[in-house]
């Protein structure tokens, strides 16, 4: 040792300008451990290093002879020259000069992470702090909090957002109307100073690159935000967390919020709508009121279910044609209940059995849980290319197995009741089957009248406007209507539940083009006068022949004039019919709507009579609309209405 630093004092006092080189080679190297603060990235960078200890070493080796180096690195030169001696390494400068640049490094960036601990502990002393992920929920919240505060009314660097969103994902139809579109300003990434209470707290909001990968290519950008105050209790935070919570719940007060899974197989709120009142629905009144009293009665009686033992779920298979109403009432029925819609896509490339099953594990205990079109992932899962991952068995198991969410209100829909496997639909998994048919005349005509609800446009203000979307004396959209709700009417050329239509679209003197036509309606037509013509409207329509669906299509061309809607009518009647009959559109068929195919499939089937196995294997849903469970399950539901009963009257005395 004493070797090497005479020699390298030698070296150093012969040579100024290599003693420069040397003094710049230990300042560079501690200056690596320092400023990045660790000793595993230090022994990482094995090039820098390598330099760094050529020159550092040789300058540490030397450190007895330069006055210039303060004493406190002298004593830690001359420890380190001493070990490396203990450990025989004095013989090779190099090697020894490396060895303690080596150790002198570690050791500073030792004290530095030290040091950052001990910050960090003090931080932890004298602020509180609270982070939110953005693949949480509460992240929406709080940014839903935020861009209400006064300070994101005013921050000057900002960021503008349509929407209130986790993931940065987009909420379908909140808040704005018509062209304008709802706008949230929130404080933009960086930091930022606010008041709340009385008390200055400061939030930090950035962008978090995801592990190998960069925001802009790993999908949804995961955002945080930390939110801190000075001082040691965590009530102030957990208040504002709270105000937020509570905003956000009352913001969806009043619509139905829908939930569905993302590619990690988590729930993700895709879209909140305003709630669909029931009395939207044009359906029996019969059966939409046993199915909504015994979701509420369900729902209602918990305790019951676990006095019994018995699982607390319960579902609902709707079926029937496309377009008679089957999602729209399922919406309906959520709104009325207060739940939201957690939406399983069974077609879905990400889906697992696995997956799958930890969805409906992770489901809220009061919910409903919607599978749509059920059939179609198991025919899908026969062609080759089959798109699920999802065994049949997987899909029972998640809907009723073990770790399936209690409180939950399964409900299924399909188009062809016949292609479910009866363990599928069996009681206790399926409670109530019910079939939405095709509009009655009587239906027809309660479409026509909450289509066309009072007070109705005026000859004035029709002929002040053709635009439909500036008249305020009638609904300007079929959002606005009492039938439709937001963003589920279709427009005149897309109605008919996806069927293309000819008749709305293609001919000249369509119902279309009466839209923007001089209106021959009469001013303030009573409701006399539109219950007269819906009477008029339903001698014209076939029953159980158009879907509410079509007819609403139809409907949507005569927004403002009933009366045209009543003339067309009859038109629109036969050219259905010849439409049906050249092929080009399924309008039309018998009762037996279990032959209409979306697909094609079952195209000329009604005439094989090939349709009808429904009937054939035991399924046979034309004895009624609804189907009221098993005698045990009818008798369970008597003694709960008695024992209910019984409550209710003791309570009286
Ligand atoms: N019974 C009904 N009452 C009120 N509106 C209806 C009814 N049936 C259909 N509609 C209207 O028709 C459109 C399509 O309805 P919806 O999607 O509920 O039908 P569906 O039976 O679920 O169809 P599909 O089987 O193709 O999914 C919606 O705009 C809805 O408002």
């Amino acid at each position: 040792m004493v070797g090497m630093s005479g020699g390298a004092s030698a070296i150093a006092t012969n040579h100024p300008l290599l003693l420069a080189t040397v003094a710049r080679g230990a300042a560079s190297a501690v200056t690596t451990a320092g400023t990045r603060g660790s000793a595993p990235f230090f022994f990482n960078n094995g090039l820098t290093l390598g330099r760094n200890a050529i020159v550092g070493g040789l300058a540490l080796a030397g450190q007895r002879t330069f006055v210039s180096l303060p004493e406190g690195a002298q004593e830690v030169g001359k420890m380190v020259s001493s070990a490396a001696d203990k450990m025989g390494l004095g013989d090779n400068q190099f090697a020894a000069g490396g060895f303690q640049l080596a150790l002198i490094g570690g050791l500073l960036a030792g004290i530095r992470v030290l040091g950052g601990h001990a910050i960090d502990y003090l931080k932890r002393q004298i602020v509180v702090t609270a982070e939110f992920d953005s693949r949480d929920e509460s992240y929406s919240w709080i940014l839903n909090w935020l861009s209400d505060h006064p300070y994101s009314k005013k921050a000057t660097q900002f960021s503008v957002s349509t929407t209130i969103a986790r993931g940065a994902q987009k909420i379908n139809g909140e808040g704005g109307d018509g062209a304008i579109a709802a706008t949230y300003y929130l404080p933009a990434p960086g930091l930022h100073f606010f008041w709340f209470k009385n008390r200055l707290l400061w939030m930090y909001r950035e962008r978090v690159r995801p592990a190998g990968g960069t925001v802009a290519t790993s999908g949804s950008p995961v955002e945080n935000i930390t939110i801190s105050t000075l001082g040691r209790s965590r009530e102030l935070i957990q208040s504002l967390i709270l105000e937020a919570q509570r905003k956000f719940i009352d913001r969806d007060k009043s619509r139905t919020v829908i939930f569905a899974a993302d590619q990690y197989g988590n729930w993700r709120r895709t879209k909140s709508r305003p709630k669909r009142p029931l009395d939207t629905i044009v359906m029996d009144p019969k059966l939409k009121n046993y199915i909504v009293e015994d979701a509420k009665e369900f729902f209602a009686s918990e305790s019951w279910y676990a006095e019994r033992g018995l699982p607390f779920r319960r579902g609902l298979l709707l079926y029937g044609s496309p377009g008679t109403g089957k999602t729209s009432f399922i919406h309906a029925l959520a709104g009325e209940l207060g739940l939201n819609i957690y939406v399983v896509n069974l077609s879905s490339k990400n889906l697992s059995d696995d997956t799958l099953s930890e969805l409906v594990a992770d489901t809220p205990s009061r919910c409903l849980l919607l599978i749509e079109d059920v059939d179609a992932a198991f025919v899908q899962r026969k062609s080759k290319d089959a798109a699920t991952g999802i065994t049949f068995s997987g899909l029972l198991n998640s809907v009723d197995g073990v770790s399936a969410q209690e409180g939950r209100m399964l409900c299924m829909t399909t188009n062809h009741l016949e292609r479910l496997d009866e363990a599928l639909i069996r009681p206790g998994r399926i409670d109530i089957r019910a079939k939405l048919g095709k509009a009655t005349q009587s239906q027809a005509a309660e479409l026509f009248i909450k289509f066309f609800p009072q007070p109705v446009a005026t000859t004035d203000s029709l002929s002040s406007s053709t635009d439909t979307t500036t008249s305020t004396a009638a609904p300007r959209s079929g959002r606005r209507l009492s039938v439709g709700y937001e963003g589920d009417v279709p427009s005149p050329s897309t109605a008919s539940s996806g069927e293309s239509s000819p008749l709305l679209s293609e001919k000249p003197g369509s119902p279309t083009l009466s839209l923007s036509a001089p209106s021959t309606s009469k001013p303030g037509r009573t409701h006399k006068e539109i219950e007269r013509m819906a009477a008029q409207f339903s001698k014209v329509i076939p029953d159980k022949q158009f879907s509410i669906a079509q007819l609403q299509g139809f409907l949507m061309g005569y927004k403002k004039t009933p009366e045209l809607a009543v003339k067309h009518a009859d038109e629109y009647v036969r050219q259905a019919g010849s439409a049906e009959v050249s092929g080009t559109t399924k309008i039309g068929h018998d009762d037996d709507e279990e032959d209409v195919s979306d697909d094609g499939s079952d195209a000329g089937s009604a005439a094989s009579g090939k349709g009808k196995a429904v009937a054939g294997d035991g399924k046979d849903e034309k004895q009624d609309y609804y189907w009221e469970g098993s005698e045990e399950q009818q008798k369970e539901r008597k003694d709960f209405r008695e024992e209910k009963e019984r409550e209710r009257r003791a309570s009286l005395k």
